[in-house]
């Protein structure tokens, strides 16, 4: 179920302005007409298929590859102009592939990227700190687990102290240690005012860390919001799981069948009972009336795979 979305408002404290972008490979439309604004200070989630556009944009907005047709603005500056230079001073970018150079150490390669940065070489040691590679720091990059890279990767992105983060699937090869710890980090320059804007697949990971997020396919943008607000657009139902004991599943059963619930299932050792959001406080009412009968509850919001699928099948 694709939805358009209008085109946003435009806003001075949008750090990131798009209108129309699109970009073509022959007849391939990778990006195709997209608008979109971030804040500044959010943490912007860009989620979709392989192949949706996501990367392109990316490139599009760092000024890597030119559009095709539209107009992208990074700090007020169109990312074609003569402006965009000391625009770029103030972006950090993790690219889907990180290139290293094998023979270097982890301290050389920032040193390195600082130089071409025209960072000072002061900030590496803390970078790499930061990413948790201090021990690493003098082994040669060779030696590095793909983890290892992915968090060098993202300690070059950190050079310069940008105010723009650009992170193109960021924790791929991390292990969960290392996905918690990414997102701490994050929180960090999130509450120094960083604007962040990521791509990833790993949706559960994703839908609790980011302020809004958009869903591409075939270069568009179907849906931009908060998690919660593309459930509500999606009107996808929730499920209450409500543990009894045996003796009352038919009463209760009974009683549930009764509310405008979508389905009434018995499982094994709780009742799960579906509907509609606008009925949820009717239930969550009628469950409340049953008292003790409910020995336990959880409610099973829609996930953020689920919003995915409904926007982008
Ligand atoms: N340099 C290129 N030349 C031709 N086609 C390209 C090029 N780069 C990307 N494409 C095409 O553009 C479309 C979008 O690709 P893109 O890499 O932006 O997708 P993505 O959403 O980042 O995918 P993934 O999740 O796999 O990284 C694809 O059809 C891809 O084949």
């Amino acid at each position: 179920m694709a939805g358009t979305i209008p085109a946003p408002a435009e806003s001075a404290a949008s750090v990131i302005a798009i209108r129309g972008a699109t970009r073509h490979y022959g007849t391939v439309r990778a990006v195709d007409g997209v608008d979109l604004d971030v804040a500044r200070g959010e943490v912007f989630g860009l989620i979709g298929h392989n192949g949706a556009g996501k990367s392109t944009l990316f490139k599009m907005m760092l000024g890597l590859i030119p559009v095709t047709a539209g107009d992208i603005r990074i700090d007020g500056a169109p990312v074609a102009g003569s402006g965009f230079r000391a625009v770029r001073r103030k972006i950090g970018y993790l690219p889907e592939n990180v290139v290293l150079y094998d023979n270097l150490t982890g301290l050389e390669t920032l040193q390195f990227f600082a130089r071409l940065k025209g960072a000072p070489a002061q900030e590496c040691i803390p970078a790499m700190e930061r990413v948790g590679l201090t021990q690493a720091a003098k082994r040669r990059v060779r030696e590095y687990s793909k983890g290892m890279r992915q968090r060098l990767g993202f300690a070059q992105a950190l050079l310069g102290k940008p105010q723009i983060l650009f992170l193109d699937e960021p924790t791929t090869g991390l292990d969960p240690e290392a996905i918690r710890e990414f997102y701490v980090i994050l929180r960090g320059l999130k509450a120094e005012g960083v604007t962040m804007i990521l791509t990833s697949h790993i949706l559960a990971e994703i839908q609790e860390r980011v302020d809004r997020l958009a869903i591409m396919a075939a270069g568009k943008l179907q849906a931009v919001g908060t998690v919660q607000a593309l459930r509500e657009q999606m009107d996808l139902p929730l499920w209450f799981h409500v543990r009894l004991a045996p003796e009352d599943f038919e009463q209760v059963r009974t009683v549930l069948g009764n509310l405008p619930v979508t389905a009434v299932e018995a499982r094994e050792d709780h009742v799960a009972v579906q509907c509609r959001r606008e009925s949820k406080m009717l239930v969550m009412q009628a469950l409340a009336s049953l008292g003790a009968k409910v020995l336990d509850l959880h409610v099973h919001e829609p996930s953020l795979e689920d919003v995915f699928f409904g926007f982008s099948d």
